[in-house]
């Protein structure tokens, strides 16, 4: 039986877990803080809960708009949406734990590290200093898999403080509203809270390094964002670097690079985070890190090291939960000698869960731009579809990429209110290399926002039949 240990409980590390169980390999996994991994606890799924109950909030604004007068304002309870967003992440932590436990899986709580090896040996051992003070324990693995994660980057003139200065994980213990939240770093993390906190109605500036929000997205989607952002009353300044963030009794104080300050209330710093790599004994078996700390793998999760399998945002190779569980189960299919498809990131769907959301899959319009890909596209704004003008929505679109040719789909993005579920019609079409004819061909519902799906493909069918 192989014996595998897995270092991590995050999206990488349980989902490995249960494909090694499935396939019955003896399976240790080593948690130090909460199964279900920082994922569950503090990013991913806090911040979309709490973006759930701003979500509410902004349904009650628009209500005028729609006919319906509401008298009051919707007051926000801070405490209670903050012990929703904790108890929901408690909770699915503990129908994790309980599913991996269920299909056999030992869960030690404790941190875990490599010791040093005995030269060409075949195995690696895994020394685990327990959560609860209890005695070090050493397991012996035939494959390890490290799935550590990442943490937030800290500025060092600009340490949270976890009351003025905050990271994202800080968030969930406020008792009030900020009156005036200054966020600086304008990557996905900065422009959902910047989302969620502005439809809070809390006053918001975001210091942004780059030109625009969302550097690395749709710049069409970006726009859309930046004026939405402005409508509600977000200072944005671009091109601005904050140096040093000070705070006192009063607020907070940011000194840009230029020399600038802007003040606030409270600062919440969204400015990329570092694998957690560095206390893990990597040299003891000869396992090198990138610069940036990161371990290099290659599309089925293998290291440098015989036996040493990483997957996650560890890896940096494309910092999100599905990526992360995907790497897993490749690794562990691998590494049992199961038949197995490497990691195919040009397929991947993601989604920044702002209001209006911006989902994307495939081939963007940098890489279109840049020559690397040639493409057909069409941009259809969302503003002529039915359901949205039933609903009130004026704005968002829906843009595909095609093949000039075959019209075979190879990106996509949409932006609407819930761009995140409409972009899986666009997800099955790039990975099945399925065409802009079969999207067109395609009923959909009449009335419904993804009518514009089948649309944006009849309008890059080809009328000629030359290609
Ligand atoms: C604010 C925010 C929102 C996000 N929202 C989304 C989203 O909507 N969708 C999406 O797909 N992605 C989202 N992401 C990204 C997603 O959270 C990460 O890609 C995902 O958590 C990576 O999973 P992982 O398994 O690599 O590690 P993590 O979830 O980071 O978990 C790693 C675990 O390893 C443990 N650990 C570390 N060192 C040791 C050790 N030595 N021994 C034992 N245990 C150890 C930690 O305690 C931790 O629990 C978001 C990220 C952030 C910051
Ligand atoms: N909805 C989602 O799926 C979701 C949500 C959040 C994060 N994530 C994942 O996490 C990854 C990381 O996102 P992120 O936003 O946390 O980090 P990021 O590294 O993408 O963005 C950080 C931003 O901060 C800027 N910055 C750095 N130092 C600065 C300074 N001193 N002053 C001003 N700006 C500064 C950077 O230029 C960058 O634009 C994403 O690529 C995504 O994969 C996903």
């Amino acid at each position: 039986m192989t014996r595998i240990v897995i270092l991590g409980g995050g999206p990488a590390g349980y989902e490995a877990a249960l494909v090694a169980a499935q396939h019955e390999a003896s399976v240790v996994l080593v948690e130090e803080d909460s199964v279900g991994g920082y994922c569950v606890a503090y990013d991913c799924v806090p911040s979309k809960t709490f973006i759930a109950s701003a979500g509410v909030r902004a349904g009650f604004r628009r209500n005028a708009d729609m006919g319906i007068e509401v008298e009051e304002e919707a007051v926000v309870d801070l405490p209670r949406v903050n012990s929703r967003v904790k108890g929901l992440a408690l909770a699915q932590s503990g129908d994790i734990k309980a599913t991996i436990q269920r299909a056999g899986v030992r869960v030690i709580d404790g941190r875990g590290r490599f010791r040093a090896a005995e030269d060409n040996s075949a195995t690696h051992d895994i020394e685990i200093t327990p959560s609860n003070g209890s005695a070090t324990e050493v397991v012996t693995a035939d494959v390890v898999l490290i799935a550590t994660g990442a943490s937030p980057r800290v500025l060092p003139d600009a340490v949270p403080d976890g009351k003025r200065i905050l990271t994202w994980r800080q968030l969930y213990d406020l008792q009030e509203l900020p009156e005036h939240l200054v966020v600086v770093g304008s990557g996905v993390t900065g422009a959902e809270f910047v989302s969620a906190y502005s439809e809070l109605g809390v006053p918001v500036t975001l210091i942004s390094s780059r030109d625009r929000v969302l550097p690395h997205e749709d710049p069409d989607a970006a726009a859309t964002l930046e004026e939405v952002f402005t409508e509600r009353g977000v200072t944005i300044e671009p091109r601005s670097r904050a140096d040093k963030v000070v705070a006192s009794a009063e607020g907070v104080r940011v000194t840009l690079s230029d020399g600038r300050e802007v003040t606030g209330s409270h600062a919440l710093m969204t400015v990329g985070s570092i694998p957690n790599t560095g206390d893990l004994g990597c040299d003891a078996v000869g396992l090198e890190l990138r610069e940036t700390g990161h371990i290099t793998v290659d599309r089925v999760s293998r290291t440098s090291v015989p036996g040493v399998y990483a997957a996650g945002d560890c890896t940096g190779l494309l910092p999100l939960a599905s990526v992360a569980a995907m790497q897993g189960r490749i690794a562990m299919w691998h590494a049992l000698g199961e038949g197995v498809s490497p990691l195919r990131l040009k397929t991947v769907a993601s989604a920044v869960f702002t209001r209006p959301e911006v989902a994307t899959v495939g081939i963007g319009h940098k890489q279109v731009e840049s020559g690397e890909f040639a493409a057909r596209e069409v941009l259809l704004p969302l503003g002529t579809n039915p359901r949205a003008k039933m609903q009130g929505l004026d704005r968002g679109f829906v843009k595909i990429f095609c093949r000039p040719a075959t019209g075979v789909v190879i990106g996509g993005v949409i932006v609407a209110p819930v761009a995140s579920e409409l972009v899986l019609p666009l997800a099955m079409a790039v990975q099945n290399n399925l065409t802009v004819d079969d999207l067109a061909h395609t009923f959909s519902i009449y009335p419904s926002l993804s009518g514009s799906v089948t649309e944006a493909g009849r309008r890059l069918m080809q009328h000629d039949d030359l290609d």
